[in-house]
């Protein structure tokens, strides 16, 4: 899970500065942060659809549209995956922590 977001986060990097009629990254950049927030937003209210209608195929494709768009997202912000990837790590080992303490009392 990490390699192919790692993978794909540097991908994106990579194309940013491609040609845009050549590079669907390169395109959606150059429309500016609004526009890459507005495809976010979108792909999240249709993954929420595909999960209302229950089908897992439809599913797993919106879903794989949100997260690269989020990269996007990212990735126009200055913000890397691992910042995010551990933060959600230092929140394992808080629940962990809090865990523990709960099994002393
Ligand atoms: N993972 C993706 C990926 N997922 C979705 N998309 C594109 O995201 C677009 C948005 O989907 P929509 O259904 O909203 O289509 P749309 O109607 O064209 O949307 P609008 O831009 O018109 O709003 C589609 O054109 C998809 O092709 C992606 N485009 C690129 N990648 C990855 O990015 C890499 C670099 O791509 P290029 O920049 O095109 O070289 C690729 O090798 C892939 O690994």
């Amino acid at each position: 899970m990490r390699a192919t977001l790692h993978h794909l986060e540097q991908t994106i990097a990579e194309r940013r500065s491609a040609d845009p009629s050549q590079s669907y990254v390169a395109k959606l950049t150059a429309k500016g942060r609004g526009k890459i927030a507005q495809k976010v937003g979108e792909e999240a209210v249709e993954t929420v659809i595909a999960a209302l209608s229950g089908e897992s195929a439809e599913i797993v494709g919106e879903s794989a549209d949100l997260l690269f768009h989020w990269l996007m997202l990212l990735a126009d912000c200055g913000v890397s995956l691992d910042s995010v990837l551990d933060e959600l790590e230092r929140r394992e080992g808080l629940s962990g922590l809090a865990e523990k303490a709960a099994r002393k009392e």
